[in-house]
């Protein structure tokens, strides 16, 4: 559906060059600091910035000569882009009908009453979490194949942020679709997505199974002696503490197995990204 290889973009103090793939029927998660690159990788994938290098294909074509039939395959929502705040429901439903040949006006305005989205309001006197619902279910409007969704979820209360993910999900159920999202929260991308990309700094740092990554890497607590008496083998990151080492690893039934002394938590992906990005390595 969609792989960057080797993509490069240069600003002032800040590189990016990385490589990525959406497959077919995948949620794919694309997380990292502020200023990791994020939407960078998006509006490239998009070809809304040019790259100084590297290669992208999206739907098979590079993003530059992707048609206007095409380009309805695929469904937008960018974190600092949104609708006229002068504009109301009807406005947009009328605006997406002459936009897209496949959207669904019935679809969109009845999900948009099923997400309590006021038809008699601007779009300026939204609430945030409205805002998001309506970027959200606009994107899903047209049946398009690939969702690139840059913070969907930002600024969302936790029940506002749970319906949005039931969206997501309903979406993956028809059709050869894939998902690619980006968010802060990586609880949220937890529960999602079926593999994650970890950047920092312009580059990949990781790339794993969702499932592998909370199956197979771990967080071990170690004492300043412990740590020495152990196996560094399949300790990826460490990171000094008052009591000793606080270590990931991707092998964590290896010490389970052979230091059963030792504290092995499973580690939530946020724990797991923060060693990986700020712990030393061995
Ligand atoms: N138009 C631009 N001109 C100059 N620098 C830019 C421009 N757009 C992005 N950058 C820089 O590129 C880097 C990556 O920014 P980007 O917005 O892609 O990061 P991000 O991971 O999406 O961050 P956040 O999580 O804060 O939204 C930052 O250093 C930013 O200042």
């Amino acid at each position: 559906m969609l792989t960057m290889e080797n993509v490069q973009k240069q600003y002032d103090g800040y590189s990016l060059d990385c490589s990525l793939e959406l497959r077919t029927g995948y949620i794919t998660g694309l997380v990292g600091p502020n200023g990791a690159g994020k939407t960078t990788i998006f509006k490239s994938a998009l070809g809304l910035i040019s790259v100084d290098g590297g290669k992208i294909r999206i739907l098979n074509k590079e993003p530059k000569d992707l048609t206007a039939k095409e380009r309805e395959e695929i469904g937008v929502v960018l974190y600092d882009s949104g609708f006229s705040g002068y504009l109301t429901l009807s406005d947009i439903s009328a605006f997406l009908k002459n936009l897209y040949k496949k959207f669904n006006k019935e679809e969109f305005e009845q999900k948009c009453r099923d997400a309590g989205l006021p038809f008699h309001k601007r779009i300026k006197e939204f609430s945030t979490g409205m805002k998001a619902k309506l970027k959200l279910i606009a994107a899903m409007s047209h049946q398009a194949k690939i969702l690139i969704l840059d913070e969907p979820t930002a600024g969302l209360d936790v029940i506002a942020r749970d319906e949005l993910l039931d969206y997501i999900r309903a979406y993956m159920q028809e059709g050869d679709r894939s998902i690619l999202i980006s968010s802060h929260i990586s609880k949220d991308l937890e529960t999602l997505c079926d593999d994650v990309y970890l950047l920092d700094q312009g580059r990949i740092v990781l790339h794993e199974e969702t499932d592998v990554l909370l199956d197979r890497y771990g967080l071990l607590k170690a004492t300043k002696e412990q740590y020495e008496e152990l196996d560094h083998q399949h300790i990826i990151r460490r990171r000094k503490e008052a009591y000793g080492y606080y270590c990931l690893t991707d092998q964590k039934e290896y010490y389970t197995r052979n230091y059963p002394d030792l504290v092995m938590e499973k580690g939530t992906i946020d724990e797991i990204l923060t060693l990986m990005i700020r712990g030393e390595r061995i």
